[in-house]
């Protein structure tokens, strides 16, 4: 097996403007291998943005080592790190983060444009990852004409399209109704499955969660529990909620029902 992503006693303290320190994450181990499907969920202000900006390479961490495909990202220099980001990792957020003023398909082959990648293979990515999604009678629609569930499978198809070796998504099911988030969620299953891709997602939501293979829960910025998925995923979902009151804090904003 190849691991993709290795966290070692990630520690992240935030110095405010006073004299005030606020430790988000204290000696966080975590490892996926590559194929893996993961989540991290926790209460809010658990920590779950602070490490996933870690792995994004947008923060770094007051102490600790990092490798992501065999890379430490910690040790480069901001040229290495732009095109290490642009190679290696996928991001999908809440608000889809399209441009509005390109297509879906020029949208999603814009982490090809700055890669030496030919026309036709360029096509064929295009034509594979689009029918995958379900978005291939949209590719030359704009983004003000497509559905919200077909913005976040645009976004999931340019996170993926590059090939990266570990895709990132923050609450891509936030602005979703539950069709779509479904819909996005399948999605996303199937490219895990055909492709391979790995995959961690962040969420609040016991639906969204219940996709994942794998779910780490975080407490107080330190990791608290992580459960395995067996065959079902609405015993799965059962499990999510029966570890979610487990580990109390607030929780206010998860949806009481979704289709499971
Ligand atoms: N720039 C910062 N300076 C100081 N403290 C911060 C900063 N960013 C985050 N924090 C604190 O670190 C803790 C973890 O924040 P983080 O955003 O990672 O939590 P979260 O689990 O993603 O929460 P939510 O689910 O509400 O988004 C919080 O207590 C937050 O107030």
């Amino acid at each position: 097996m190849t691991t993709v992503l290795k966290v070692e006693q990630i520690t992240k303290i935030y110095a405010s403007r006073g004299k005030m320190t606020y430790t988000a994450l204290n000696d966080v181990n975590m490892q996926l291998e590559q194929g893996e499907f993961v989540g991290i969920m926790g209460p809010s202000g658990s920590g779950k943005t602070t490490l996933l900006n870690i792995l994004a390479t947008i923060d770094k961490p007051t102490a600790g080592r990092i490798s992501i495909n065999g890379h430490n990202p910690l040790k480069m220099s901001n040229r290495d790190l732009s095109k290490f980001r642009r190679r290696e990792l996928g991001y999908v957020f809440q608000d889809f983060n399209l441009i509005d003023s390109l297509s879906i398909k020029e949208n999603m082959i814009l982490p090809l444009a700055l890669d030496k990648v030919s026309s036709s293979e360029i096509e064929r990515r295009v034509q594979f990852i689009a029918e995958r999604l379900g978005i291939e009678n949209i590719l030359d629609k704009r983004t003000y004409e497509i559905s919200g569930g077909q913005k976040q499978r645009t976004a999931i198809a340019r996170a993926v399209i590059h090939e990266p070796s570990l895709l990132l998504a923050d609450e891509l099911t936030g602005n979703l109704d539950s069709r779509a988030a479904k819909s996005a969620m399948d999605a996303l299953e199937q490219l895990n499955t055909e492709l391979g891709t790995t995959v961690l997602v962040v969420t609040h939501d016991p639906f969204t969660a219940s996709y994942c293979k794998r779910i780490l829960f975080i407490k107080d910025g330190k990791l608290f529990t992580e459960i395995r998925r067996g065959s079902s995923r609405p015993a799965f979902f059962q499990q999510i909620l029966d570890t979610l009151s487990l580990l109390g804090g607030n929780f206010d904003d998860i949806p009481s029902t979704r289709l499971t």
